[in-house]
């Protein structure tokens, strides 16, 4: 019992780094991917914030309280309202128009990871859906803090993924990382260790699908 955030990545460690530390996260940092990869990516990253959309909305159905369902209304309008007119903004600086973006066959890497997502929210309650989701935004925090810290990234206009980078440095990713932490480690605080073990392997498999995310991107696979 009292278990926390930290205990999830502990248990599934050297996923978590292969996630983190990516080679396709090492060459967004250096300035170095080819860019045909990371339209790839952003393209695919589109269908990804529907679905995930669609995982804040069933994150709704699951709550028992007003605040839950107050913090799933908020994570789908923050992805509606917000996130995903950025991303089509920054699509279209990479020379992806909104027409591509609505007819883009769904590679197989996105289907797994975020159909995955949903089942773990459909099949459990709103903690196995926030620890499925949580690898997507936790991760993506730790990946922008990690290549800070490396001496190989390049910061400024002479690296093209500078945009992307600060946009998950920046203080308003940040703390709704840091509140998605809280929140999971008041839910873990009582769980049973049984139960951590159900919760680990979801934290695993999401974590998994999201290294066969970079991977998609980098093979421009479909
Ligand atoms: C494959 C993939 N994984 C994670 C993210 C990051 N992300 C997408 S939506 C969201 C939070 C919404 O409130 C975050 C952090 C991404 N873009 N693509």
């Amino acid at each position: 019992m009292g278990y926390r955030f930290d205990d999830l990545k502990a248990a599934c460690q050297a996923d978590w780094r292969a996630y983190i530390e990516h080679d396709f996260v090492r060459r967004v940092g250096a300035g170095t991917l080819a860019e045909d990869a990371f339209r790839h990516y952003l393209q695919q990253d589109y269908l990804f914030l529907l679905h995930f959309a669609r995982a804040y909305a069933l994150a709704a159905y699951k709550s028992r309280t007003l605040d839950e369902l107050r913090q799933a209304h908020e994570g789908l309008k923050a992805i509606l309202d917000v996130e995903l007119g950025l991303h089509i903004d920054y699509c279209r600086t990479w020379g992806i128009d909104e027409d591509d973006l609505a007819t883009l066959p769904e590679a197989r890497a996105t289907l797994a990871y975020t159909r995955y997502v949903l089942d773990a929210g459909s099949r459990g309650d709103l903690l196995d859906l926030h620890v499925a989701l949580a690898p997507c935004l936790v991760g993506y925090g730790e990946v922008a803090n990690w290549l800070e810290s490396q001496e190989f990234t390049l910061r400024g206009e002479a690296n093209p993924f500078e945009a992307w980078i600060a946009m998950y440095a920046s203080p308003d990713f940040q703390a709704a990382m840091r509140a998605e932490i809280d929140w999971l480690d008041t839910r873990l605080a009582d769980v049973s260790p049984s139960r951590f073990q159900e919760l680990t392997t979801l934290f695993r498999d999401a974590t998994r699908l999201e290294i066969d995310f970079w991977q998609m991107g980098l093979d421009r696979a479909f």
